[in-house]
């Protein structure tokens, strides 16, 4: 008896389910063309043809995938219980950075002056400010007050995945306290609407930006907001730096941004060429301009997440960037 007939029970070879692919249908090759190259033509040919299906297929499995992970979040929250590292999703940060010593305030006391897009479109903008403290260099300890209304429903419900309470260096505050109750020596309220210019930025200050997406049809909002409150304005150093025509308002983003980058490079200059790309700087108001090289201004922002026809509440068509 051979040695392979005397064995007892052979385990059969693990066998590795194949896992079809499109091309795997294709016809035999045409002759000169070997199997592989064939099945590759073929595969392009018939994802040309079939696009809009697969595509459309793809799309409905991220967004299954995406209302599985929301649901296990749920679940976590619902149970009072910590939410997995594996479900928390790691902002692209700076691992260096150290405190700038600062504080930004958001003021988005503006909630009743705003259309449901503007709110978006300020959601979307403050999920990018938490994104640009996150790389800075140095961050700011910043703070979104007056967190209610309809941009509080915006995050806890459009854009529940963002885990928006765990953002490190960036909370969320329901009233204005900070602001209408803080020591006004040490702060300074944003504003285009002035002759004085902020020349630099200190460690122990809180500097206030507006929180508002209005494409300028609240003029002097904010200036006379400060003025109540006794609260000094600056405008940024634009003049002295960079040539703009028309009124010099800009998005919440961009002022941040540029806060941020000043503080990190103690150059103007070199703030708003990096922030505002100079190709970019023929344009009449800087606040119709984009939030950065490769996004779309505050208009297009909100389209561009949200479905046109998206009601405040539903889920993002794509996840805000960098969260
Ligand atoms: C889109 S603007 C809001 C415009 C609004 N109508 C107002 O009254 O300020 C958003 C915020 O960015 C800040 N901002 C915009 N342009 C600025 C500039 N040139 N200098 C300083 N802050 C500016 C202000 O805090 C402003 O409230």
């Amino acid at each position: 008896m051979s040695e392979k007939a005397g064995s007892k029970e052979t385990t059969p070879p693990t066998t590795i389910p194949h896992k079809r692919r499109i091309g795997d249908d294709a016809p035999p090759p045409p002759p000169g063309i070997s199997k592989s190259q064939w099945k590759k033509q073929w595969r392009k040919k018939q994802f040309e043809l079939h696009k809009d299906e697969y595509l459309s297929k793809r799309r409905e499995k991220r967004k299954r995938q995406k209302m599985n992970r929301r649901a296990i979040i749920q679940g976590y929250k619902d149970r009072g219980e910590p939410i997995p590292a594996e479900y928390v999703r790691e902002p692209r940060k700076n691992v260096n950075q150290i405190s700038g010593g600062f504080t930004i305030l958001l003021d988005c006391g503006f909630d009743d002056l705003m259309n449901d897009k503007e709110i978006l479109s300020l959601s979307n903008q403050l999920t990018r400010a938490y994104s640009a403290n996150n790389r800075a260099d140095h961050f700011a300890d910043m703070y979104v007050t007056s967190f209610n209304k309809r941009l509080e429903h915006r995050f806890k419900v459009g854009l529940a995945d963002s885990l928006h309470e765990t953002w490190p260096n960036f909370k969320f505050v329901p009233d204005e306290k900070m602001i209408t109750e803080g020591d006004k020596t040490k702060m300074i309220y944003l504003s285009a609407d002035t002759d004085e210019t902020l020349d630099t930025i200190e460690p122990g200050m809180t500097y206030i930006v507006g929180g508002i997406v209005d494409k300028n049809r609240h003029k002097e909002l904010c200036v006379n907001k400060a003025k109540n409150l006794g609260i000094p304005v600056r405008k940024l150093p634009i003049d002295s730096f960079i040539k703009i025509d028309g009124r010099q308002v800009l998005t919440t983003t961009h002022v941040v941004q540029l806060m941020l980058k000043y503080f990190d490079t103690k150059d103007w200059k070199e703030a708003f060429e990096e922030v505002l790309p100079q190709r970019k700087l023929g344009i009449t108001s800087l606040s119709d301009m984009p939030l950065s090289d490769d996004d779309d201004d505050e208009e297009n922002d909100s389209e561009r997440e949200i479905p046109a026809a998206a009601k405040m509440g539903q889920p993002s068509k794509t996840e805000p960037k960098d969260i």
